[in-house]
């Protein structure tokens, strides 16, 4: 009989001695020495600046060089990121049934609660982390899916989705700026179906040999991020390195739907998640995702020559998630150098 899901969720069973070896990574892909630098190298842009210039030029050589930033004095009130911060720790927190119950309300499952990955039946190895995960537009339509414990959920997590949408058009403005497209580019379509993500990843007693998310680039435009402890790292040149937990910065990250529409100006970066054996880590990701039916291709302006082919958002999201979120297989599906 299949094991009921609120009892395959890491958060059920955390407090074991070892790492199940179902959840064992092989050594290539394992966090091995878990003495990565938290690297401070990732730029953080102070949103608040009056030197519009500058901050369009911070932005764009952190999306060129990284593909990752960190944005402070972004606008959005503090106090609803740590109420936010708060609600989600408490959803994850609850009772394992209440959890399950409050994350099966959408017959469609576009709001659901999972582990490890939407994958697990199939996947070779599992991921130490639960999601809780719906779609952030339009309310109307989803918030009747949302959880209701705990009780406060849909009035703080609508607050800040608004909030946070808002925040998104100012970031994306800013890299339309960089990139010399117009700053309506990304007013339609390209930004009609964001989603919310909360990661959830318990103290694990071995982190060298679990991962609470394997390396991978978001399918995304850009990706905003809360989160309240260490534990992401990106890779680069080679070499992996943390990034710092900045008290109420959103981390922001470029995804491949933004490497296309830059064509390859702006560089999506591969990130993992590794776990700790302290603390329980909780994240807020909003994916800014194009509707389904949204052409994405290099913006024409960049296109000396086109490096992407062009393709419907649900094309390459099919595509990227038939090729478990691989680099190369996504990129050659992509490319058109190998078609
Ligand atoms: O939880 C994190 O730090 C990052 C999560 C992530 O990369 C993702 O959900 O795609
Ligand atoms: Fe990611």
């Amino acid at each position: 009989m299949e094991t009921l899901l609120d009892q395959k969720l890491v958060s059920s069973w955390f407090d074991v001695q070892s790492v199940p070896q179902t959840y064992v990574h092989p050594p290539e892909k394992r966090p091995g020495k878990l003495n990565v630098p938290l690297c401070n190298n990732i730029p953080v842009v102070d949103l608040g600046s009056h030197d519009r210039r500058d901050t369009i030029h911070r932005i764009s050589k952190a999306s060129e060089e990284f593909g990752f930033f960190q944005v402070i004095n972004h606008g959005v009130p503090i106090k609803l990121v740590d109420d936010t911060m708060s609600v989600f720790k408490e959803f994850h927190a609850l009772p394992q049934k209440d959890k399950a119950i409050e994350g099966s309300k959408d017959p469609s499952r576009s709001c659901k609660l999972y582990t490890s990955s939407e994958n697990y039946a199939n996947e070779e190895v599992h991921y130490w982390r639960d999601v809780l995960t719906h779609p952030g537009h339009p309310f109307e339509h989803y918030m009747q899916f949302w959880p209701e414990k705990p009780t406060r959920y849909r009035e703080v997590v609508k607050a800040y989705l608004e909030e946070v949408r808002n925040l998104s058009y100012v970031i994306l403005e800013l890299l339309a700026e960089g990139l010399g497209i117009g700053t309506e580019f990304f007013c339609g379509g390209l930004t009609e179906s964001p989603v919310l993500l909360s990661n959830h990843y318990p103290p694990c007693p071995d982190p060298s040999l679990a991962l609470g998310l394997t390396k991978h680039c978001d399918p995304t435009l850009i990706t905003i991020l809360l989160q309240d402890a260490d534990g992401l790292q990106v890779f680069k040149d080679g070499n992996w390195i943390g990034v710092e937990p900045v008290p109420s910065a959103f981390v922001v990250n470029i995804g491949y739907v933004l490497q296309m529409i830059s064509n390859s100006k702006f560089k999506g970066a591969e990130h993992r998640v590794v776990t700790n054996s302290r603390v329980a880590r909780t994240t807020i990701a909003y994916f800014i995702h194009p509707s389904n039916e949204s052409l994405i291709a290099p913006a024409k302006a960049l296109c000396n020559p086109p490096l992407y082919r062009s393709m419907k958002f649900k094309e390459f999201l099919r595509n990227f998630k038939s090729k478990a979120a691989n680099a190369e297989a996504v990129l050659k599906v992509i490319s058109l150098s190998s078609s």
